[in-house]
C-alpha cells in the first residue's frame, strides 16, 4: 500500500499562553490518514481546532513560524517528513511540496505585486534564476486552470473581486504542482454562485493532477462537491470520521446529529 500523504496518530496541538495567560489545547488526540490522491474534508464549529490542525499539516508549527501550535502529543508525518523534527531548512522543502491556502488567502496576497507576480512568487522562491518567459507561461496556465481570464494577470489584488482574489490565491498554492494541498475555508466570504465555480475548478484540477488534499470547510454542501470523506471536529477532537453518509447516519455525538438533521440525513439507528 502506498505511504499516506498525511499520517497523524493521536496528535495533540497546543498554543503557548500569551503574557503568562493559560495555554490552549486546540487539538486533542486526533488520527488522520490521507492517501495520495485522496481528499479529506474537515468540518466543525468555530474554534473547534480545524485551522490549527490544517496549519500543522501544512508544516506550520512553533518550530517553523512565530506563535505556531506546538505538537505536544502523538505524531505527524506529512509526505514522509516527521513534522515534529522540522527545522526551517526542512520546512522549505515541505513548503515547496505542500500548497497552503490559509483563511482569507485573498487578503493575504501581497498588495504590491500583481496577480501574476503573486502566483509567480513561489516559482522564483524555488528557482531564483528561472527564465521569465517560462515563468510567464506557467503562471498563465495556473491562472487559466482556475478559470480566470489572462487579463487578471497584470491587475493588483485591490483591482480584483474577492472571488477572483481567492482564485489567485489558490492558483498560487497550486503553481508548484504540490503533492498535498491544504485549504482553510478557501471560499469564505465569496458569494454562493462564485463559490460553487471555485470549488468545481478546484475539484477538476485535483482530479486531473491527483494530489492529496485536506479541505477545511464549514459547509457540508461545499464538502460534497470535493470529496466523500469527512472528519467532524468538536472541541479539538474528532467526533466522526469516514464516508460522509456513514458519519451522518451513524454518528451519535450531538454535533454530528445536528449536522445530519440540517443536511436531511436520517439516523441509521
Ligand atoms: N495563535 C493562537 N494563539 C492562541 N490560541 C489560538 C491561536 N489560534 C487559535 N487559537 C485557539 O485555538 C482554538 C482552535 O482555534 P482554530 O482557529 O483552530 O479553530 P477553527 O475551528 O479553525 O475556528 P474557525 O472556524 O473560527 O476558524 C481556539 O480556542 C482558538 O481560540
Amino acid at each position: 500500500m502506498a505511504r499516506p500523504a498525511v499520517f497523524a496518530n493521536d496528535l495533540s496541538l497546543r498554543f503557548a499562553g500569551v503574557d503568562g495567560g493559560p495555554s490552549v489545547d486546540a487539538v486533542r488526540g486526533v488520527d488522520v490518514r490521507i492517501a495520495p490522491g485522496e481528499t479529506l474534508a474537515i468540518i466543525g464549529e468555530a474554534g473547534s481546532g480545524k485551522s490549527t490542525l490544517a496549519r500543522a499539516i501544512a508544516g506550520l508549527t512553533d518550530r517553523t513560524i512565530e506563535r505556531g501550535p506546538k505538537i505536544v502529543g502523538g505524531s505527524l508525518d506529512v509526505l514522509g517528513i516527521d513534522v515534529r523534527q522540522l527545522r526551517r531548512r526542512d520546512d522549505t522543502e515541505l513548503g515547496l511540496r505542500v500548497g497552503y491556502v490559509p483563511q482569507d488567502a485573498g487578503t493575504a496576497l501581497d498588495p504590491h505585486l500583481t496577480a501574476g507576480e503573486n502566483v509567480a512568487y513561489p516559482l522564483f522562491q524555488r528557482t531564483p534564476k528561472l527564465d521569465r518567459v517560462l515563468a510567464g507561461g506557467i503562471v498563465a496556465e495556473a491562472i487559466d486552470a482556475m478559470h480566470l481570464t489572462l487579463a487578471t494577470i497584470p491587475k493588483y489584488p485591490h483591482e480584483l473581486s474577492r472571488g477572483q482574489r481567492q482564485r489567485v490565491a489558490i492558483a498560487r498554492a497550486l503553481v508548484l504542482d504540490p503533492e498535498l494541498l491544504v485549504t482553510d475555508e478557501a471560499t469564505s466570504g465569496v458569494d454562493a454562485t462564485v463559490r460553487e465555480t471555485i470549488l468545481d475548478h478546484l475539484a477538476e484540477v485535483q482530479r486531473s493532477r491527483g494530489f492529496a488534499a485536506l479541505v477545511v470547510s464549514s459547509e457540508l454542501g461545499e464538502v460534497r462537491r470535493l470529496t466523500d470523506t469527512l472528519a467532524v471536529m468538536h472541541a479539538g477532537r474528532f467526533v466522526g470520521y469516514g464516508p460522509i453518509d456513514d458519519v451522518l447516519s451513524r454518528g451519535t455525538h450531538r454535533y454530528v446529529r445536528r449536522l445530519a438533521e440540517l443536511s436531511g440525513v436520517a439516523a441509521a439507528l
